[in-house]
């Protein structure tokens, strides 16, 4: 078999589940035919099926028919979706990939109570744009496996290998980081608004400056003080606007906002137990 052809089932074809699916086929080394997605109420799958993928309420099955099983569910959810699916896992054959917030590798064998190859990883819905800053662990995953995972989310964005250790960490940063960028965007429109733009034309203009800012950073891999330098002149309205901010707790509400993230992203799983 084609290595990038291998059967995949995305349990839980929900916002991650879909943007997923989209990415690794808008990469071109996926296609959608082998792709299935899972859901209770398949009706909400009927648009990608309409585009070629195959969409069950089954996980059994589903998993009976993959090489390649993506839990992408709820950490809620989980342990149902496992109990449901133990009969259908052959530990040989079968790879798992689980983007489920807080859920350890040893919490889904486990659960399971099968021995299976399991890879985390922390993608963000940037995935669907294949923009997405993926984290990826595994405990016991082969280097084969390893390099498997990490060849799906490099089609859709950067990779990096982390300790499982620091893997809510990571969740705050790139998962949760999306929506925290979003709202200080959303605050910069908002901002421009009141001075004097129409909020469409505000709203554009921010978030093709924040690009233009993350952009400055992954292209020269410089530090962020040293691209603020560059704006602001001596005596400037930049220092002015900047310290106006600082003095409001702009850098301290982001660190503090992304530490409570982190640690609510350790107890989501076994808050629920
Ligand atoms: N959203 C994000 O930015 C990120 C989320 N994550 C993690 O990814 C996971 C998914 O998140 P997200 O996509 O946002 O969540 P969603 O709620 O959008 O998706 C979960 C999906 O699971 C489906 N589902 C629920 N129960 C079952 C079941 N028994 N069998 C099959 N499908 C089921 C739901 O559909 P239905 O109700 O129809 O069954 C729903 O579509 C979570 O663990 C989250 O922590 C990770 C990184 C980023
Ligand atoms: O908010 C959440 O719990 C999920 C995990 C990371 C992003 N969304």
């Amino acid at each position: 078999m084609i290595e990038q052809y291998k059967k995949i089932a995305i349990l839980g074809g929900g916002n991650m589940g879909i943007a997923l699916a989209k990415g690794m086929v808008a990469s071109g080394k996926y296609r959608a035919e082998d792709i299935t997605l899972t859901r209770r109420n398949t009706k909400l799958l009927d648009a990608m099926v309409e585009q070629g993928y195959r969409a069950s309420n089954n996980n059994a099955l589903a998993v009976a028919d993959a090489d390649i099983v993506v839990l992408s569910i709820l950490p809620q959810q989980l342990d149902s979706v496992l109990d449901n699916i133990s009969e259908s896992i052959d530990p040989s054959r079968h790879l798992f990939i689980s983007i489920v917030t807080g859920v350890a590798v040893t919490d889904i064998i486990t659960r399971l109570g099968k021995v299976v190859e399991v890879v985390r990883a922390m993608p963000n819905t940037a995935i669907a744009i294949r923009e997405s800053m993926t984290c990826i662990t595994s405990k016991n995953a082969s280097p084969e496996n390893i390099k498997l995972v990490k060849e799906i989310f490099s089609a859709v964005g950067e990779t990096v290998e982390i300790e499982e250790e620091l893997m809510s960490s990571a969740t705050a940063l790139v998962a949760c980081g999306i929506a925290f960028f979003l709202r200080s965007i959303r605050a910069a429109a908002q901002g421009g608004t009141e001075i004097g733009f129409h909020a469409g034309d505000a709203l554009r203009m921010a978030a093709q400056t924040a690009k233009g800012a993350a952009s400055l950073l992954l292209h020269f891999g410089s530090h962020p003080e040293n691209e603020i330098d560059k704006v602001t002149s001596p005596k400037g309205c930049t220092i002015a606007g900047l310290n106006e901010m600082e003095h409001n707790g702009f850098s301290s509400a982001m660190i503090k906002g992304i530490k409570t993230s982190a640690s609510k992203a350790e107890k989501l799983y076994t808050d629920e137990k």
